[in-house]
């Protein structure tokens, strides 16, 4: 099965992101572990999700300067995980010293990804902000520092992914939170898409926290949607 789900553990306690995951199927989605889980839980739950047969992207969206970023992301490349995460506006000198930083991981490397432009801001937040392009255009030119700067990809909204694929490269990996299903609520997110129109955006991952988490019966919600997008390949 094509594990493109990334369930998002936005969990206080260790324990109940435990008790959650012991309710899903390793072979059938992977696991996100956030700042607040990771905070309560620090490397031994991510020994402890290991030990349970599930992959971790660690969503630590680190931003700093470029020799704690390196050092940060070494770290995370010692707990063994999948995936780990920069903010891409931390700058080509601190996206390069991430990935110099993994090079001697070799294949046991996790995926470096780096954060263009949170999911849950708006064309006129990010103008608030002082940037003044358009916010496509933004985070198109954050994906091609990333890309130059040897990341294997990006995190964007599912609404760029057709952007960034045609301009960068079909095999630079898009993770795309900001998921929702047609007709649930958007919470706190507003560049949004469905799981359908995401894998038909071409997005390589697709980050879902609260559609899952909070619904009545989160085993078949994720199931659903895994069997929706798994006829839709790309
Ligand atoms: O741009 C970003 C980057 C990360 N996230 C994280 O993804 C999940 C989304 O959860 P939902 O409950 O499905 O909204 C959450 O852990 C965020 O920290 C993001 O939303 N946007």
């Amino acid at each position: 099965m094509n594990k493109r789900i990334v369930v998002a553990l936005d969990f206080a306690q260790p324990n109940e992101a435990l008790k959650f995951i012991d309710t899903l199927d390793p072979q059938q989605c992977r696991v996100k572990v956030g700042k607040e889980l990771f905070t309560a839980g620090g490397p031994d739950l991510i020994a402890a999700i290991h030990a349970r047969n599930f992959e971790v992207f660690l969503d630590l969206k680190f931003h700093d300067i470029p020799n704690t970023v390196a050092k940060a992301v070494a770290a995370a490349a010692e707990l063994g995980v999948w995936m780990v995460n920069v903010h891409a506006s931390g700058g080509e000198a601190m996206l390069k010293a991430a990935r110099a930083a993994i090079e001697p991981y070799g294949e046991k490397a996790p995926l470096l990804i780096a954060v263009t432009v949170l999911t849950s801001m708006s064309a006129e937040e990010l103008k608030q902000l002082g940037v003044q392009r358009p916010l496509q255009e933004h985070v198109l030119a954050l994906a091609k520092l990333s890309a130059q700067c040897g990341l294997d990809g990006v995190v964007c909204s599912a609404q760029e992914a057709e952007l960034i694929k045609t301009e960068v490269g079909r095999d630079f990996i898009l993770v795309t939170p900001g998921i929702r299903p047609a007709g649930s609520a958007t919470h706190d997110q507003q560049r949004i898409m469905t799981p359908q129109q995401a894998v038909a955006a071409g997005v390589d991952y697709l980050v879902m926290g609260r559609p899952i988490r909070e619904s009545k019966n989160p085993v078949a919600t994720l199931s659903a949607i895994a069997d929706e997008i798994s006829s839709l390949a790309h």
